[in-house]
C-alpha cells in the first residue's frame, strides 16, 4: 500500500518580505503569503488532494498557512497535531538581522555556511534578546533544553523522532497527510526522504506556499521524486530563495 505526504512550507511572512533571519521569531503572513496559502488550497483541490490530518509547528505563519489552504479546500475540520519540533530552524543570535546587511558585514563564506552547511549552527541568542524565545510558554515542556541556536544537523535530531513517532502513525493508518512547517524543517525532512547527503543538502531551498507531493511506500520511503503541484513557480521561488541576501 502507497500512502500521500503533502509538505507545505509557509508562504511569505513578515520578515521574509523584509529579508530579516526568523528561525523561532513568531511572525504573521503578508498578504502575498496569504494569497501563496490560498493558492495551495486550490492545487490540493485541483490535484484532488484532499488531507486527512494536519501537522504544523506551533508557529504562528504555517498554522495561518494551513488554515487558509484548508479552507480553501473546504477541509478545516480535520484533525490537527502541532509541535514545537516542525519548528523553523532556531537561527541563533542572527534572528532579526537584516539578510543583505549580513551578508556584507560577514561575506559570503561566512553567510553560507550559517545558512546552508550540514552542522555548523549561527551563535547562540541571548535570553534577554528581545528575539528570544527561552521565556515563551508554547516551548515551557522544553525547560532549559529549549534550543538558543540550532544547526541543520540539530533539526534533523530533534525533527525526526516526531516523523517516526508521530506522523508516519498517520500515514500507516492510510491517512493523506499534510505537514505545513518550514524552509529549513522541511529541508530535514526532505533529506531523509531523499537520501540527500550531508554536502548536497547545501544547495536544496524549498519555496514558500507550494505544495510538494510524496507517494511512500510502506516503509515511508519515496516510490518516486517527490512533485510540485506548480512545477515553475517551486523552481522561481527556489532560486529566490538561493538569492536571499543578494543584491
Ligand atoms: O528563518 C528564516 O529566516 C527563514 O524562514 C529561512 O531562512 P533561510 O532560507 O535563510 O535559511
Amino acid at each position: 500500500m502507497t500512502s500521500t505526504l503533502i509538505l507545505l512550507r509557509h508562504g511569505n511572512s513578515e520578515w521574509n518580505a523584509k529579508n530579516l533571519f526568523t528561525g523561532w521569531v513568531d511572525v504573521r503572513l503578508t498578504e502575498q503569503g496569504r494569497a501563496e496559502a490560498k493558492r495551495a488550497g486550490e492545487l490540493l483541490l485541483e490535484h484532488d488532494l484532499l488531507p486527512d490530518i494536519l501537522y504544523t509547528s506551533r508557529l504562528t505563519r504555517a498554522i495561518q498557512t494551513a488554515d487558509i489552504a484548508l479552507e480553501e479546500a473546504d477541509r478545516l475540520w480535520i484533525d490537527v497535531k502541532r509541535s514545537w519540533r516542525l519548528n523553523e530552524r532556531h537561527y541563533g543570535a542572527l534572528q532579526g538581522k537584516d539578510k543583505a546587511q549580513t551578508l556584507e558585514q560577514y561575506g559570503p563564506e561566512q553567510f553560507q555556511t550559517w545558512r546552508r552547511s550540514f552542522d555548523v549552527p549561527p551563535p547562540p541568542l541571548d535570553d534577554d534578546s528581545e528575539f528570544s524565545q527561552a521565556h515563551d510558554k508554547r516551548y515551557a515542556e522544553l525547560g532549559v533544553d529549549a534550543p538558543r541556536t540550532e544547526s541543520l544537523a540539530l533539526v534533523i535530531e530533534r525533527m525526526l523522532p516526531y516523523w517516526h513517532s508521530d506522523i508516519t502513525e498517520s500515514l500507516a493508518a492510510g491517512d493523506v497527510t499534510l505537514v505545513v512547517a518550514h524552509g529549513n524543517s522541511l529541508r530535514a525532512l526532505v533529506k531523509h526522504l531523499d537520501g540527500i547527503s550531508d554536502d548536497e543538502i547545501a544547495e536544496l531551498n524549498i519555496p514558500t506556499g507550494i505544495p510538494l507531493v510524496y507517494e511512500l511506500d510502506d516503509d515511508f520511503s519515496p516510490t518516486g521524486p517527490g512533485r510540485y503541484l506548480d512545477p515553475e513557480a517551486a523552481a522561481a521561488g527556489a532560486a529566490a530563495v538561493a538569492n536571499q541576501g543578494k543584491k
